[in-house]
């Protein structure tokens, strides 16, 4: 299978302060369709830094950053925002629903912002089917005040998988959220890669990070991949590390 996503050498250094600091440091990454990967770290290490550069709201200093088979590494804004719009879907640990429209509504906001008008019939078919995928159709009438808070994550799910993305960044999503209705979210993301969607989710918690297929780690803006120990292999540690990837040598 091609890599969807590839991130080579990836460079971040933020100015602005007495010393340049270094965020992200020779960063290499490459996620295929329908891959699920957690990227943890240390609060700082530079998570939703890296999360910013996949997503084209950020760019990096150097490197190379390759979607599709396509170099974009230097591509104009405009560009950007419409591969924005076209490969990705976002989920934040906010739900920035807005409050006076029902859930369908806050979905619909996302075809209306991306595609102009959709005809009215096509746009509720794919407001309802992105409702159900993420398991509450029956609330698409509710307004967020009258939903918990895993329902209004989950409409904000929907409202990223409406546009049907290539690529779902999910940043911290279950962060307000407690275990049980956390794990629920985490289930409605994960749905999406069954459909070839890949997910890259940043998070603290460590049980859902073990739900993703592969977990990378970023420490002090080197990105190490953990690969997990074999049952049985007499090490207490359910997973360990291999050397930086994507770094100089
Ligand atoms: N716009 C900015 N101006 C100044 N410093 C910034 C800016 N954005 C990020 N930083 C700094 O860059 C570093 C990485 O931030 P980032 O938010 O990517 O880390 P993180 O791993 O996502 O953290 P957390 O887990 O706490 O969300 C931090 O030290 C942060 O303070």
């Amino acid at each position: 299978m091609t890599s969807l996503i590839e991130l080579a050498g990836i460079t971040k250094v933020l100015k602005g302060q007495k010393e340049p600091r270094t965020i992200l440091d020779g960063v290499g990454l490459t996620v295929r369709a329908g891959e699920s990967v957690a990227i943890v770290g240390r609060s700082g290490s530079g998570k939703s830094t890296l999360l910013s550069v996949l997503g084209l709201f950020d760019r990096a200093d150097s490197g190379t950053y390759t979607l599709d088979g396509r170099d974009i590494s230097k591509l104009p804004e405009r560009h950007a925002a419409k591969l924005r719009s076209s490969h990705f879907g976002f989920v934040f640990q906010r739900f920035f629903l807005l409050k006076h429209l029902t859930a369908a509504q806050n979905v619909a906001m996302a075809l209306v912002n991306g595609q102009g008008w959709l005809p009215r019939r096509e746009r509720r078919t794919r407001v309802m089917q992105a409702l159900d995928q993420v398991g509450i159709a029956h609330l698409a009438k509710n307004r967020p005040a009258k939903m918990s808070g895993g329902e209004q994550q989950r409409v904000a799910i929907a409202r990223a998988l409406v546009r049907d993305p290539r690529i779902l960044l999910a940043d911290e999503p279950t962060g307000a959220l407690d275990t049980e209705t956390g794990t629920v979210v985490i289930d409605a993301l994960q749905e999406a890669t069954t459909r070839g969607c890949a997910l890259i989710l940043v998070t603290h918690d460590r049980d859902h990070a073990a739900r993703m297929g592969r977990i990378v780690d970023l420490q002090a803006g080197v990105l190490t991949e953990r690969v997990p120990v074999l049952a049985g292999a007499g090490v207490d540690a359910p997973t360990t590390e291999l050397p930086r990837i994507g770094g100089p040598a």
